[in-house]
């Protein structure tokens, strides 16, 4: 039976997600480039493939229909010629790679079959790679300037290294999927291929959208869905005040929430998504970074019967209580001492990823975090991420929850 689509939580019973498994775009990463590219080194990427496999196994055995971009975007570009269009458009930038040679590129383009066309869209394509590609293809009149300018191995598409994170292209919310605006160029075509796969995918034939303005920058990242109609959204490196007014305002018009909390979180790179501080492992529990717990805050928008209010700042932990209108919101804390919670939080120990209330999948490295969740009663299935790790992302950032069952109240399956 296919589960309903849409997401109202964080924590509900997680059915079917969306995962990408690393591929060549990996590949392309080297010292030169790692750091625009939002890696922390170079990756061994069969390694890293072998770690994305066990994590993927991993949610099959535990009941969840795992959907991998890299076949629902060849699956869309299949079925669909506007698909391919559309994607092949997105990829070609004229401004960068002026006119003869963005008409060479797309005329090329146009004749690659989807699943070799998909797995340029992500890897990308050098200048040698295009000319060995267009052997045999009728000469195109014109000659391109940058053709000659360019070394080889640069670039005519940029690599998606960063698709990895499937959480923060898009995120569902009631039974919306929304597309983000991400904020940082190594990252903006992302979104261009949640877009095509949400658009022409059979699967997904009919889903409307939210967030549709996309204005301004939200990443999937740094929402959080911390009950049914209630919405934290963080503000930092990311997703900007502009952003988090957006999305909140969109919500209320399409009625997916009621109350959006906005907190402001530092803008540095280890701390560079809300989830990357703070994720729901329980309907009332999160797993926090210690260093920001007493001075994390929120601004409360709420769209009641006289209209949208904006309050705050408050504490973030009191703030989030009273809007899913529990007592208290339990903390478990990242790590040890301020040393070992530093580290831990870095490598995502705080990014969790939920199967269902009160079960997490945290990466294995984060010992002590680990073990906390446990003392607090969390079941913590573990995977490894040594390879996967270096793109600072763990868990969540490495899903997107498709279908998750509602948290406010669990329905019945046959
Ligand atoms: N939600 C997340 O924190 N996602 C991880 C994104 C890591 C990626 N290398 C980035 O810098 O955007």
């Amino acid at each position: 039976m296919t589960a309903e689509l849409g997401a109202d939580s964080e924590v509900g019973t997680l059915r079917t997600v969306m995962l990408h498994r690393p591929g060549d775009e990996l590949r392309r990463l080297t010292p030169r480039n790692n750091d625009q590219l939002l890696f922390d080194g170079v990756p061994w990427v069969d390694r890293a493939q072998q770690e994305h496999d066990a994590f993927a196994e991993l949610l099959r055995s535990r009941g969840v229909e795992v959907l991998l971009l890299a076949d629902l975007l060849t699956e869309a570009m299949t079925v669909s010629g506007a698909a391919r269009m559309q994607g092949i458009s997105a990829a070609v930038n004229e401004r960068r790679l002026g006119r003869a040679l963005a008409r060479d590129l797309a005329a090329h383009l146009r004749g690659v079959p989807a699943p070799q066309l998909a797995s340029i869209l992500m890897a990308g394509m050098t200048f040698d790679e295009l000319l060995a590609a267009e052997s045999g293809e009728p000469e195109l009149p014109g000659a391109s300037l940058v053709r000659r300018m360019h070394h080889g191995g640069d670039f005519v598409i940029d690599p998606l290294p960063n698709l990895l994170f499937t959480r923060d292209s898009s995120f569902w919310i009631g039974n919306r999927v929304a597309i983000t605006s991400l904020a940082l160029p190594a990252r903006l075509r992302e979104t261009t291929l949640t877009d095509l796969i949400y658009a022409f995918h059979p699967r997904f034939l009919g889903v409307r959208r939210a967030y549709e303005s996309r204005t301004a920058p939200v990443e999937g990242g740094d929402v959080l869905l911390l009950a049914p109609g209630v919405v934290a959204v963080g503000v930092g490196e990311r997703t900007t005040p502009a952003g988090a007014e957006a999305l909140a305002r969109s919500l209320f018009e399409d009625g997916l929430a009621h109350t959006v909390l906005v907190v402001p979180i530092a803008q540095e790179r280890a701390s560079m998504h809300l989830d990357t501080v703070c994720t729901m492992v329980d309907v009332d529990a999160v797993v926090m970074y210690p260093a920001i717990q007493d001075t994390l805050s929120a601004f409360t928008i709420h769209k009641g019967d006289a209209g949208v209010t904006i309050r705050g700042a408050d504490p973030f932990l009191e703030a989030a209580a009273d809007a899913m209108g529990i007592g208290k919101l339990r903390v478990i804390d990242t790590g040890l001492d301020t040393v070992t919670a530093e580290r831990e939080q870095w490598d995502d120990g705080n990014n969790t990823l939920a199967l269902a209330p009160g079960v997490v999948v945290a990466y294995e490295r984060n010992v002590e975090t680990n073990a906390r969740l446990e003392a607090s009663g969390i079941e913590v299935l573990r995977i490894s991420g040594s390879e996967l790790g270096s793109g600072r992302g763990g868990p969540r950032c490495m899903s997107c929850p498709v279908a998750r069952d509602s948290a406010a109240m669990e329905p019945v399956r046959s």
